[in-house]
């Protein structure tokens, strides 16, 4: 799915009054029905006060409209007219007569008003701001936003929380809505992906609004949100007459005295994802721990206590690199003189990437559609400094661009870029901040990159099925239980779930159908 900007939105709302020839008025008439129909499917009536506060733009007339559905189905309302400017739209006022004439008066709050009383069991619909926010929220509007965030009372946003840009950071952390459930109109938003802006959404949904269908499928973004639909196309399936010589040979190079536990983490997540064959690359000690912990893995070992020379004779198809190696002077020679002889793409991570980070002149050895997998700290000490979640995007598209390189930025939505685009995934949890499922990830991409898959399908899809599977593992673990082997453990059944028709698909066939 696409994640459009502000600009591209309005752009599509244009282009869909010209070619459905409706009026503006008629757009927000759809939003708001999709938004009330959303409510009373869940609500059913239900005689819960709904308190909602509307501001004076487009995001307030969809408020509006909204209440007058709501009130011509029975619900209790309570609307409020957030007077933060005096340029009213002209589709809130049309809406505002409408709610008029059914003679329901809302109260006008403005910097002098006293704050309504809001019970925590009461619903507050909030449609102050929308895409429009230009400047932060005068002090008495970010007032009224602290009283809704402290009522307990469950907000649903439209289209964005209040007080959230699209294309920057709130400077008064405060003045945003901290929405329950956003319903964002036609497209996701790239701020409900950020770390900085992420936490003012809980949850969210996209509501088809019915924008120009020929605009939305040919319109360039920047960001795509990774689902199952966008990576079931990389899916390869396995042919009858293979053999394990078809699928691959995963090299994993790294382990140091007291880390080989890494290397072994990522040895059996790339057999898990299907490498033909998977050999580990460690020092002495990591010998008889890999061979004992996982039968299925060749081994080499350098004979010497680290990494100090990185040597072997078998053609590997793909080599991941850097995991619990250490950033010893030897090590840094042993990267240097292997990246010296290596033609083949890597992936890139931990120790591998703080020696680039010291080093970075070996920058330039690195071929390019390799992959680096830095976690938040790793890419700071690679790229430097910045300043929030969009200097950071913006400095990694650079890097990424002028090295030619695939970088995920891991995280709770990791985002993959490569050349200008940025990938944003949609599994994992909270319960994969867990030691060593960095590791994991590092063997799930190399293992797709062993079989074929070209490196920017294998880190998007490498991360969707490490966040998939972790997504599964906790089914049976919970959260905090969750350790890294036990998203190793999950691969199986998220590559079974690719194929899985969901409840919601099966209902939305068999209504075609019938
Ligand atoms: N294509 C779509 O997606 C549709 C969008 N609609 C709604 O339209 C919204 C956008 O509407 P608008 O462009 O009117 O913008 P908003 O309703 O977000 O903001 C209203 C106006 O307030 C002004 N403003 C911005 N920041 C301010 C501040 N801090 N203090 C005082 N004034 C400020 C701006 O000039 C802005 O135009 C969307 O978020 C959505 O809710 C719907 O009505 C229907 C179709
Ligand atoms: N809150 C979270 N939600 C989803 N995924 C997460 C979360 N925290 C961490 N992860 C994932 O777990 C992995 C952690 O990687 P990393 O920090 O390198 O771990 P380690 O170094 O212990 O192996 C990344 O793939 C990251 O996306
Ligand atoms: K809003």
């Amino acid at each position: 799915m696409k994640v459009f900007t502000a600009e591209q939105i309005y752009k599509a709302d244009k282009v869909t009054l010209e070619k459905q020839q409706i009026s503006s008025d008629a757009l927000m008439e759809r939003a708001a029905l999709q938004i009330f129909q959303w409510m009373h499917l869940r609500m059913q009536g239900a005689p819960v006060k709904i308190h909602l506060f509307c501001g004076i733009g487009n995001n307030g007339g969809d408020g509006i409209a909204l209440a007058r559905h709501l009130f011509e189905h029975g619900y209790e309302i309570a609307v409020y007219v957030v007077k933060y400017s005096d340029k009213r739209s002209k589709d809130f006022m049309i809406n505002l007569d409408r709610l008029k004439d059914r003679k329901i008066w809302p109260v006008y709050m403005d910097a002098d008003t006293d704050m309504p009383e809001i019970h925590p069991n009461d619903i507050i619909v909030d449609a102050i701001f929308g895409i429009g926010l230009n400047r932060t929220p005068d002090a008495w509007v970010a007032q009224i936003i602290k009283h809704l965030n402290t009522s307990k009372a469950f907000i649903l946003s439209v289209d964005i929380p209040s007080g959230l840009f699209t294309d920057s950071v709130p400077e008064d952390k405060e003045a945003v809505i901290k929405a329950n459930y956003v319903l964002s109109f036609q497209v996701p938003k790239l701020v409900f992906f950020l770390p900085q802006t992420g936490i003012y959404v809980d949850h969210w949904e996209v509501l088809d609004i019915g924008l120009d269908t020929d605009f939305l499928m040919n319109a360039k973004t920047d960001y795509e949100l990774i689902s199952k639909n966008e990576v079931l196309q990389f899916y390869r399936p396995r042919e009858k007459y293979s053999h394990k010589g078809t699928y691959g040979h995963a090299l994993i190079i790294g382990g140091s005295y007291g880390k080989i536990g890494a290397v072994t983490l990522a040895s059996s997540a790339a057999l898990k994802v299907g490498s033909g064959l998977v050999t580990a690359y460690v020092p002495e000690c990591g010998y008889e721990i890999l061979q004992t912990a996982i039968p299925e893995v060749m081994v080499i070992s350098n004979g010497k206590s680290n990494i100090e020379d990185i040597e072997f004779d078998l053609e590997p198809t793909a080599v991941g690199i850097g995991i619990g190696m250490g950033t010893t002077d030897t090590s840094v020679k042993a990267l240097e003189n292997f990246l010296n002889r290596n033609k083949l793409p890597l992936v890139i991570d931990a120790d591998a990437l703080n020696i680039l980070s010291q080093n970075q002149e070996l920058l330039d050895l690195i071929p390019e559609k390799s992959i680096l997998t830095p976690h938040p700290k790793e890419l700071e000490r690679l790229v430097g400094k910045w300043k929030d979640d969009f200097e950071k995007l913006e400095k990694v598209k650079r890097f990424s661009k002028e090295r030619k390189l695939v970088v995920v930025i891991k995280g709770a939505h990791t985002i993959t870029l490569f050349d200008g685009r940025g990938y944003i995934n949609t599994t994992g949890n909270p319960g994969m901040a867990t030691a060593g499922s960095g590791d994991t990830l590092t063997g799930i991409i190399t293992g797709l990159m062993a079989q074929g898959y070209p490196s920017l399908q294998a880190a998007i899809f490498g991360v969707y099925i490490h966040g998939r599977s972790g997504d599964i593992a906790i089914e049976e673990t919970g959260y905090q239980a969750l350790i890294a082997s036990d998203i190793t453990k999950s691969i199986g059944s998220a590559f079974l779930d690719l194929f899985k028709v969901s409840e919601h698909e099966r209902s939305d066939t068999s209504e075609k159908e019938s």
